[in-house]
């Protein structure tokens, strides 16, 4: 089991219910839990993609991110979903700051399909800024932008939220990545939570589809961290106090 940080992944499905995540973000960092934050905002991206009668589209939970998606994204993730979190948890008595996987090349990326556009699939993760931000006591706050790097600038991609927290949960030899999502677990065929998934039973159930969609990413990364020693989790963000009653909730992911 690692000793570093505790990753926690604010689903963008979760952003405005009424739990008491932002104020347990806050206890935990003053409790020397060193909480990183990283935060999705799809369903945010979806309907300022439909005011602007801009359609989203989906392959295995990835947005097909197109040169007119592509700002949109980045305005949204970057810009709104990030500075409410930050202000959020300033609120709650924490001192955050937010940052993308594009500010000091903090997640580089590759072009992940040319078929989904703009997504970014991580190569590398610089945790510098990371590893600043906590030794000056400061939460960060991490938006799901990568960036491909080049020539005049470098490419801003789109990463799914899932897949930014596994990696940094990777890089950063966690101790613990919990996913709050809007399920109170993975659920098997029959609907019932399944509360210890391992990867033989995880592969077989996105192979049959009752994994699907956002939850592939999900399960996929949880996967990736556990066989680095992180302990991973899925529970239900929109339970007050689901990061204070994390034992035996949810769905614990073995390798
Ligand atoms: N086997 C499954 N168990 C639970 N949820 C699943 C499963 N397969 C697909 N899902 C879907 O995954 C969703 C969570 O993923 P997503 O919508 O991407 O949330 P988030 O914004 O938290 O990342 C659930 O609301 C559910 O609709
Ligand atoms: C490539 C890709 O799929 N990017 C995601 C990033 C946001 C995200 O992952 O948000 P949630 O955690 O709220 O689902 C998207 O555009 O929706």
């Amino acid at each position: 089991m690692s000793s570093g940080p505790f990753i926690i992944k604010i689903g963008g499905s979760t952003l405005g219910s009424t739990d008491t995540t932002y104020a347990d973000i806050a206890a935990l960092a003053a409790a020397g839990d060193v909480p990183v934050v990283v935060h999705g905002g799809g369903a945010e991206a979806s309907r300022w993609l439909e005011a602007m009668q801009i359609p989203s589209r989906f392959e295995r939970g990835l947005r097909v991110t197109d040169e007119r998606v592509l700002p949109v994204v980045v305005a949204v993730f970057a810009g709104l979903v990030n500075k409410r979190i930050v202000a959020a948890i300033d609120a709650a008595g924490g001192r955050a700051a937010g940052l993308t996987g594009a500010d000091a090349r903090l997640l580089e990326c590759r072009l992940a399909d040319p078929a989904l556009g703009f997504v970014g699939e991580p190569v590398a993760v610089n945790a510098a800024p990371i590893e600043a931000l906590l030794a000056a006591g400061i939460i960060p706050v991490i938006g799901p932008i990568g960036c491909v790097p080049g020539e005049p600038a470098d490419q801003l991609v789109n990463v799914n939220a899932d897949v930014v927290a596994g990696n940094i949960a990777a890089a950063l030899g966690a101790r613990r990545l919990v996913y709050l999502t809007d399920v109170d677990g993975v659920r098997d065929a029959a609907g019932q939570r399944i509360p210890v998934l391992d990867a033989e039973q995880a592969r077989a159930l996105i192979a049959a589809g009752t994994i699907s969609g956002g939850m592939i990413p999900k399960v996929e990364s949880c996967l990736h961290a556990v066989s680095l020693g992180v302990e991973a989790q899925i529970v239900d963000g929109r339970q007050p106090g689901a990061l204070r009653a994390l034992d035996g909730a949810g769905t614990l992911v073995t390798p």
